[in-house]
Parts: C-alpha cells; sequence; structure tokens
C-alpha cells in the first residue's frame, strides 16, 4: 500500500498561480525551473495544508495573487491507505484562513491529525545560528508530527501566559487569579515540554535506526535562566515563587516558550552553529529524515518539502537524500532551478517545470530531456 501523499491539488489566486491543477501518482515530485517561476509558491500552498501561516510565516492575505484581490484557495485530494480525503483552504479579502475536511468546517488543528508536513527552506540555513524563536518552531513542527495533542497543548499554555503577562504588566496583586492562571500555565506547559523531550527522543533513536550519508545529532532542550521545573506542581509552584521577579520584568520568564533547541554533530563533537553551511544542511536534512522516519514508526508518512535543498548538497549527499526519500515512499516535493539537480532520481520522481509569463505561473508535467 502506498504511503499517504496527495493525488490532486489545485491553486486558485495563490500568489504567482492564478489557477494550477496537478495531478500526482505519490512519487516524489521534483520541480524545476528558472528563479521567480512559483516553485517556493508551490510548496507554500502545499505548507498550507497544515496548521500555521505556510512555510514563509505569511499572512493570509499576503498569500492571495495581487493583481486579483479576491482571496486564494488550495484544495487537495489526499490519500490515506484506502481512504481518500478532500481538504480545502482558503481565505477571502479582510477574512481569516477556513478550513474544510470532506466537506465539513474543520480546524486547523486537524489538518495536523490528517497528514503531517514537513519542510525544509533555505531561510532554515541560519537556523542554528540566529535566535531561539526559529528553532522552538522547528521543534514544535517536528512535536506536532508526532504528538497530535500538542498544538492543543500550545495554544493552552500560550493563552494562560498572555493573560497572566496582562496581570503582570497591570501590576495586579490578585493572588486567586494569579494562581487559577499559572496552575493552567504549568499543567499545559509541563505537557509542551514533555511532548517536546518525547520528541528529541524519538528524533534521535530514528536517526540511530539507519545507515545515512547524513550526520547524526546530539539534541539537548535548554532554557537561558531557571531549568523548567519537573512536574506541573512543582512548576505551580515555581510560578509563584518568581511572580514579583517577573512583575519587574513584564512578562513571564519561566516556561517551555524560554526554550531552546540545541544540536551537536555527534560523531564529531561540533555545535552545530559551528559547523559549515553544508554541514548545517546536513544535519538538517538528517533530522527531518529522521522525523519521517518516527513518523513512519506510527504507522503513517509526512509530506516533505524541500526547497532548493539540492543546491547546497554534493553529488553524493544528494543521491543519499534521493535514495532516501525514495526508500522511505515519502511524496517529497523537490524545488531546483535545473533538472540536473535530479539526475540521481532518474524515474523514481514525477517531474514538474515551472515558467513565468506576465507575473503568472504555468506548471507542466514534463520529465527532463
Ligand atoms: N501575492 C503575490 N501575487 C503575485 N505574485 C506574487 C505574489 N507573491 C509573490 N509573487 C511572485 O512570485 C514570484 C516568486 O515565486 P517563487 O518564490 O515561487 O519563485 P521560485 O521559482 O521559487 O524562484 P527561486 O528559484 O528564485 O527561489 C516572484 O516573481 C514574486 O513577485
Amino acid at each position: 500500500m502506498s504511503q499517504p501523499h496527495l493525488r490532486h491539488l489545485a491553486l486558485s489566486q495563490f500568489r504567482s498561480h492564478a489557477r494550477a491543477r496537478l495531478l500526482f501518482d505519490g512519487r516524489p515530485v521534483a520541480l524545476w525551473g528558472p528563479n521567480g517561476s512559483g516553485k517556493t509558491n508551490l510548496l507554500e500552498a502545499v505548507s498550507f495544508l497544515s496548521p500555521g501561516r505556510g512555510l514563509r510565516r505569511a499572512a493570509s492575505e499576503e498569500v492571495g495573487r495581487r493583481a486579483e484581490g479576491v482571496g486564494w484557495k488550495v484544495a487537495a485530494n489526499v490519500a490515506l491507505g484506502p481512504t481518500d480525503h478532500e481538504v480545502e483552504t482558503q481565505a477571502l479579502p479582510g477574512e481569516a484562513r477556513t478550513v474544510r475536511i470532506d466537506g465539513k468546517a474543520a480546524s486547523q488543528l486537524d489538518l495536523a491529525r490528517l497528514i503531517p508536513v514537513l519542510w525544509l527552506v533555505p531561510a532554515m540555513d541560519r537556523l542554528w545560528t540566529e535566535g531561539a524563536e526559529g528553532r522552538r518552531r522547528f521543534l514544535d513542527r517536528a512535536t506536532m508530527s508526532l504528538f497530535p495533542d500538542h498544538g492543543e497543548a500550545s495554544l493552552a499554555y500560550e493563552k494562560a501566559m498572555r493573560e497572566r503577562n496582562r496581570l503582570l504588566k497591570d501590576g495586579s496583586r490578585d493572588a486567586h487569579w494569579y494562581a487559577a492562571l499559572e496552575s493552567q500555565m504549568a499543567q499545559a506547559g509541563t505537557q509542551v515540554a514533555r511532548n517536546r523531550e518525547a520528541t528529541i527522543a524519538r528524533l534521535m533513536a530514528a536517526q540511530g535506526q539507519a545507515e545515512t550519508a547524513f550526520p547524526a545529532a546530539a539534541l539537548a532542550i535548554t532554557y537561558p535562566e531557571d531549568p523548567l521545573p519537573p512536574t506541573e506542581e512543582l512548576y505551580a509552584q515555581g510560578l509563584e515563587r518568581v511572580r514579583w521577579r517577573d512583575m519587574a520584568a513584564g512578562r513571564s520568564l519561566l516556561g517551555p516558550h524560554r526554550a531552546d533547541l540545541e544540536a551537536v554533530w555527534a560523531a564529531k563533537g561540533v555545535a552545530a552553529r559551528d559547523c559549515s553551511t553544508g554541514e548545517q544542511k546536513a544535519l538538517l536534512v538528517s533530522l527531518i529524515l529522521a522525523n519521517a522516519r518516527a513518523i513512519e514508526e506510527d504507522g503513517t508518512a509526512p509530506l516533505l518539502l524541500l526547497d532548493e535543498v539540492a543546491a547546497h548538497l554534493d553529488p553524493g549527499r544528494r543521491a543519499a537524500l534521493y535514495d532516501e526519500v525514495c526508500g522511505l515512499g515519502l511524496q517529497a516535493f523537490m524545488t531546483g532551478t535545473e533538472p540536473g539537480l535530479f539526475a540521481e532520481l532518474g524515474n523514481r520522481a514525477q517531474y514538474w517545470e515551472a515558467a513565468e509569463e506576465g507575473g503568472v505561473s504555468h506548471l507542466t508535467e514534463r520529465s527532463p530531456a
């Protein structure tokens, strides 16, 4: 039986794509074409089949085609074993993004339960050297793909923290109100932290399982000040203890929102941030493949969006990546400016050529000559 995949994808007024309809057979998809031809835009459309702001972290109104201003829509048929699901997500001008699954209104978190979507984009080349926020987002996306309750726990945590921050800013001394919010933060925050810890354990185990050309990373979650108390009860007590310190800071300083993800190239003992650009990319590829393997242990498979990943890898690693993607049976969407970058894939992939004319992208299924 084939892995979960998109059977068809239709875009309407999505960035440079006025109207596009693509049919897929479950093989990886290699998308090639010149700069600005709409390749990343297509991957971004697929990333909107998961919760959040997609792989460019764009606001919904940004992704509607500029010339039209009529809103945008992405529709897909998702094959999950013997069952197909119709998924639609769209936003009308000035309105929030909506989701429908099999014709019924659904939440964005329902998308995550249907099919996980993982991605690597060029902006993530700086993941290990820039601020902790990007690394937390990367970790949370991995976590959500393995623990579907993670999205709800994160939302509950953020909501309680926002309310506590408001009390802190207002200088409130209402101990009962603080205690209620701190108990909610401790409950949801402990869940968030546990899910993340379990995720890095699974990613490390999944890296160790396969002999690949990609380096294994030792991962750890760290905190800038106090470590996170290990139980819900101790965490609630910790929040009470630091209440007046937090009031001076005007915000909560203790919790999973301060976490950072550290990675070390295990065999060399070198921190990811001190590795070369290509090595950092190889570490990310290693983690994303480990993530896919861990998802497969749960009996499903993610969609993988790899934007311009081939350009950074030497030919040996490129071939290894393709072998791994094909071995896992993943529907990976991969972009490159030239078809030659996919030579090692041969007929194991479906090929689409992207071209742009008058600001509108066109996609044609075409095997490289
Ligand atoms: N909202 C929008 N409406 C219309 N066109 C848009 C919109 N947003 C971006 N574009 C256009 O889409 C094009 C970029 O497409 P995309 O990023 O998919 O290119 P690409 O093929 O991935 O290129 P590269 O190889 O350079 O990464 C640009 O020409 C940009 O102006």
